[in-house]
């Protein structure tokens, strides 16, 4: 039994389809669904703004390797492509897998470039911190400390402003 905290977000085509696509394709493994950020782009700037979210996930049978698989078939579902000079360029829907856990609470840590666990970025950036908060108040991300702590880092809070909720398009009905 693995639980994993995945990021979805996309800034290309209808975003919000893509976001709930994403959510009711992972309803099986479903055990909280975030808040949806809309948030300026990281680390490229040229490129529309994101919309974003977190779901907290479980799965009795899943492997670390699972939830990656499952993050890239959703993307592949909704036409992401890859643009090789654009390292973190726009895209229809990127799930990445956040952190992942056993089921007696240990984290799993993996330092495999297919899967690194857990995410190498996921501290430096408000867009996955934010959305994770709504649903894990007391998480912590491994490695790095409490959520709460990380959102008032430097690099954070200078992004934290630009993170607007939008109430409007939530995922859970
Ligand atoms: N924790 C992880 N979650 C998702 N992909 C990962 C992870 N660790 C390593 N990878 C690998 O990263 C590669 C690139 O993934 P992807 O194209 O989604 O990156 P990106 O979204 O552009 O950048 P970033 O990972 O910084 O968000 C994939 O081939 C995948 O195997
Ligand atoms: N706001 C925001 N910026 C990003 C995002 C994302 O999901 N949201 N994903 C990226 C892929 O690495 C690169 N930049």
């Amino acid at each position: 039994m693995t639980r994993a905290v995945l990021s979805l977000g996309g800034n290309l085509g209808d975003r919000e389809a893509h976001l709930r696509a994403a959510v009711a394709a992972l309803d099986p493994y479903l055990l909280v669904v975030s808040g949806v950020y809309e948030t300026p782009p990281w680390g490229d700037a040229a490129q529309p703004a994101y919309l974003n979210a977190a779901v907290l996930v479980a799965d009795p049978a899943a492997a670390p390797r699972d939830w990656l698989r499952r993050a890239q078939r959703l993307e592949a579902a909704a036409g992401r492509e890859r643009d090789p000079r654009r390292r973190f360029g726009p895209r229809t829907l990127d799930v990445d897998v956040i952190a992942a856990w056993t089921d007696d609470g240990e984290p799993i840590v993996s330092d495999d470039e297919d899967l690194t666990l857990p995410h190498p970025r996921a501290h430096l950036r408000a867009f996955v911190l934010r959305p994770w908060i709504d649903i894990m108040p007391y998480g912590q991300l491994p490695g790095h400390g409490w959520l709460t702590d990380l959102m008032n880092t430097e690099a954070v809070l200078a992004d934290l402003p630009g993170v607007r909720p939008r109430p409007d398009l939530a995922l859970e009905s």
